[in-house]
């Protein structure tokens, strides 16, 4: 039986109609593999044709994290064929994410660290848990790795040019009081107010119509999402050539050594 990473679907609760709502439940911390990556895409495929639906608010179904990222298992110790693979499913989602017609709402109730900040810069508002003890950022130099430039690009959209420098270049991780501080979210509220909120906030952005919203977006985005889709393949090229070097693997296998120690 195919494992259901998500659950997408169009309620109508307090009048909100046309609002999915998807939520990852990949255990145990929503690593983005290769599977979640394309349920995401081919869910977010249907809902974009789907002429009822206008928003769409992610969450998780994992206590304590929204998405620990790309899966590192994914990079670690895999065929050059794999990575490939796999680089093409994270570019899709990104492409997707960032790219849509809907109003996407991140709804974002744990950590979410590298990929899983990245999935949530891609919406188009940001609300998240008030807990001092959840993280969101673009770790990745700290894990010895380079983010590239469409990671870079989507982070310096949303705050700023000096404020990636820092971020980017120490690998910074943010508390949800700094990461709102900085613009890396746009609400903070109690852990179990961040869905109802979520709902809110979209209630205020499906008032403007459609179409206007949509060209706005598209006109603000493009240039962004133009530079990678006429670099994708060279993108993935790059990908592979730095993930397969002997001193990145090394780096990611000290790195998962360090999560398994950590938690022992
Ligand atoms: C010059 C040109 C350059 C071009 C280069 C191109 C690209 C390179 C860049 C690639 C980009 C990568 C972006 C990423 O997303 S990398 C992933 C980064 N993620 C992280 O650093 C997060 C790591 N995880 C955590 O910090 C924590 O797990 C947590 C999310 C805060 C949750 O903490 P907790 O609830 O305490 O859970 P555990 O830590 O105990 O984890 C449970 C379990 O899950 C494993 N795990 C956690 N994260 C990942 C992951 N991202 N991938 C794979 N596995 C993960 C963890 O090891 C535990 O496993 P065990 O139960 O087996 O011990």
């Amino acid at each position: 039986a195919t494992k259901m990473a998500l659950r997408a679907g169009l309620r109508s609760k307090r009048g909100l109609t046309g609002v999915a709502v998807m939520r990852m439940q990949s255990p145990p911390v929503n690593s983005l593999n290769l599977e979640l990556l394309t349920d995401i895409c081919i869910a977010l495929e249907k809902l974009e044709m789907d002429k009822s639906c206008r928003g769409l608010i992610i969450t998780s179904n994992q206590p304590k994290v929204f998405s620990a990222g790309l899966d590192i298992l994914e990079m670690y110790g895999k065929s050059p064929e794999h990575c490939g693979e796999f680089w093409k499913a994270v570019q899709e989602m990104w492409l997707k994410f960032y790219g849509s017609n809907l109003v996407t709402i991140a709804a974002i109730n744990g950590s979410s660290p590298a990929g899983g900040c990245l999935m949530a810069m891609t919406c188009d508002y940001r609300i998240m848990a008030d807990n001092p003890r959840y993280s969101i950022g673009l770790n990745e130099t700290q894990l010895g790795i380079v983010a590239p430039f469409w990671f870079k690009d989507t982070l310096m959209n949303t705050v700023g040019h000096r404020t990636t420098e820092m971020a980017l270049e120490l690998g910074l991780l943010y508390s949800p009081a700094e990461a709102l501080k900085i613009g890396m979210v746009d609400q903070l509220v109690p852990e179990d107010q961040v869905l109802t909120t979520a709902t809110e906030a979209m209630t205020k952005w499906l008032a403007i119509p459609d179409h206007a919203r949509q060209i706005t977006k598209s006109m603000i985005r493009k240039p962004t999402i133009d530079k990678l889709m006429s670099n994708r393949e060279d993108d993935v090229k790059n990908f592979v050539k730095f993930i397969s070097k002997d001193s990145i693997q090394k780096s990611l296998g000290v790195y998962l050594e360090m999560l398994k120690k950590r938690k022992a």
